[in-house]
């Protein structure tokens, strides 16, 4: 309707009841058309974008497209003209199998879900031996996984996003892992489970069955985490180390000795212990004070000591002793020891609080924080939810079996493909439901309704109440 119709109706019954009515629904439509208008023009945007980045590899490649790099020789895949301009046609390494098919109630980071599990094979189009190129792997627990979010929908962004976990307020794309970028790229750290051949056997995922993976790499936490590249720079600069300077040079002399998979001590602050392999430190973000059988071997980093030196400092004394001064150390208010870590943070008592730093200089080395975070990852706006399964939800789910083995041989039960079993299953779907996977939309106007996702084979119902989610059914998969 238009503003000249609803001035004549307005003159002709002269009700100004009405007459506000439509005024407010066109304020309405106003907007709306507003909003549409910003859509478009991002889809047009994003669409140039692409268009002239499609322009460019077909010239390149050949007007029949890029599509058969497959029948490339692999070193003319990349020519340093494209490359220099930031412009490569990636090709997957391969596609995730995980136990996710949707992305409803898969896990918004990797971490809330362990029991999440993924293979991932190396296709043969990357290289004729895909089984070489995973030689030294096994060695790893964690690796970095780079992928597509093939399944964004649209490839349009925005540079402000509203993370489902900050419950509606807007921050800067790039202070997210928001899977809506420019460049459509997620990268999770996942766990190394084993290596056969040409496969890898993965836990703790956040990707869906099928995400194209363009490359992994080892997780290391000397590279990667501040808090272990602290420890590595501070030994290597001690005078009587025989070790070059370079970081990077110690490092690697340390990680000769392969690193079996460590128990973890989840009570215990990660990066704070530090083990010495071959006289030189070895730190890790997942502690391993349980494994310090001579302890005399244990360190401690303190990073605020007293005398402006960060280097470790040797214990030499009992576990009990070690961890008492852990836990004093941390009551201090010490915040600045547990930033930056997320293995085990769930279960970690006296975790002290992240705040986000004023100061915009930031973290310097040996003075304070090694790393920083925005409070809301530790402390968002929406609280975790308890977990509960009804009785007729436990027994649908104990029906279930893992996948075959010797010890399971076929049988007519229901049966998961990659998770083992009922146990695992209940890890699952409380790690997925504690998290609150609801939209921002759905958590505010739909309250009260089914939430529906799948795990691996199981079709799971549940629904949401104050503070927790219920787990009504569990029922095999349709198809
Ligand atoms: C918030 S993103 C974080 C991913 C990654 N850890 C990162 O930081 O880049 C995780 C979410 O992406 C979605 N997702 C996973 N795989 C996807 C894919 N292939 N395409 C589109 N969305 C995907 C799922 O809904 C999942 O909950």
């Amino acid at each position: 309707m238009t503003t000249n119709e609803v001035t004549k109706m307005s003159s002709s019954c002269n009700c100004s009841e009405h007459v506000n009515k439509l005024n407010q629904q066109i304020t309405v439509m106003r907007k709306e058309i507003k909003n549409l208008r910003q859509l478009l023009e991002n889809a047009v945007r994003s669409h140039r974008k692409h268009m002239t980045s499609l322009q460019s590899a077909l010239t390149h490649f050949g007007q029949d497209g890029a599509s058969n790099t497959q029948s490339m020789p692999k070193t003319e895949r990349v020519t340093p003209d494209l490359l220099e301009k930031g412009i490569i046609q990636t090709q997957p390494i391969g596609f995730i199998s995980s136990c996710f098919s949707v992305k409803n109630g898969t896990p918004r980071q990797p971490a809330i879900c362990g029991p999440s599990r993924a293979t991932l094979q190396i296709q043969q189009s990357i290289f004729n031996n895909p089984e070489h190129s995973l030689v030294g792997l096994e060695t790893y627990s964690h690796i970095w996984i780079l992928f597509l979010f093939h399944k964004n929908g649209h490839l349009s962004y925005k540079a402000k996003v509203k993370p489902p976990r900050l419950n509606g307020q807007r921050v800067g794309v790039y202070s997210t892992r928001s899977p809506h970028r420019p460049n459509a790229l997620g990268l999770t750290l996942a766990k190394l489970d084993r290596v056969t051949s040409d496969t890898l056997h993965l836990s703790e995922v956040d990707m869906i069955a099928g995400t194209p993976v363009l490359d992994i790499k080892p997780y290391i936490p000397d590279y990667d985490s501040p808090h272990c590249r602290l420890a590595v720079d501070s030994d290597c600069l001690q005078p009587d180390n025989t070790s070059s300077h370079d970081g990077t040079f110690c490092a690697e002399s340390m990680y000769t000795e392969s690193l079996a998979s460590p128990p973890r001590a989840d009570n215990v602050p990660c990066d704070m212990v530090v083990e010495r392999k071959n006289g030189l430190p070895s730190c890790c973000a997942v502690p391993r004070i349980l494994r310090l059988e001579d302890q005399s071997k244990a360190e401690v980093l303190c990073p605020d000591d007293s005398s402006g030196s960060s280097a470790p400092k040797s214990l030499g004394k009992d576990l009990a002793t070690v961890l008492g001064e852990l836990k004093s150390f941390v009551s201090q208010g010490d915040d600045h020891l547990n930033q930056g870590c997320s293995v085990g943070m769930s279960q970690a008592p006296d975790v002290p609080k992240a705040e986000p730093k004023e100061d915009s200089a930031g973290p310097r080395y040996g003075q304070e924080a090694y790393s920083t975070i925005a409070g809301w990852i530790r402390e968002p706006p929406v609280a975790s939810l308890e977990v509960r399964f009804t009785p007729h939800a436990e027994r649908d789910l104990s029906n279930f079996l893992g996948p075959i083995t010797a010890e399971l041989p076929e049988s007519n039960q229901p049966r998961f493909q990659f998770l083992r079993g009922p146990k695992e299953a209940a890890a699952a779907i409380r790690g997925v439901l504690s998290a609150d996977p609801r939209s921002v939309y759905r958590r505010s106007r739909c309250r009260d309704r089914l939430f529906f996702f799948t795990l691996d084979t199981a079709d799971i119902t549940c629904w949401f109440g104050q503070g927790f989610a219920e787990v009504l059914q569990v029922r095999p998969v349709a198809d």
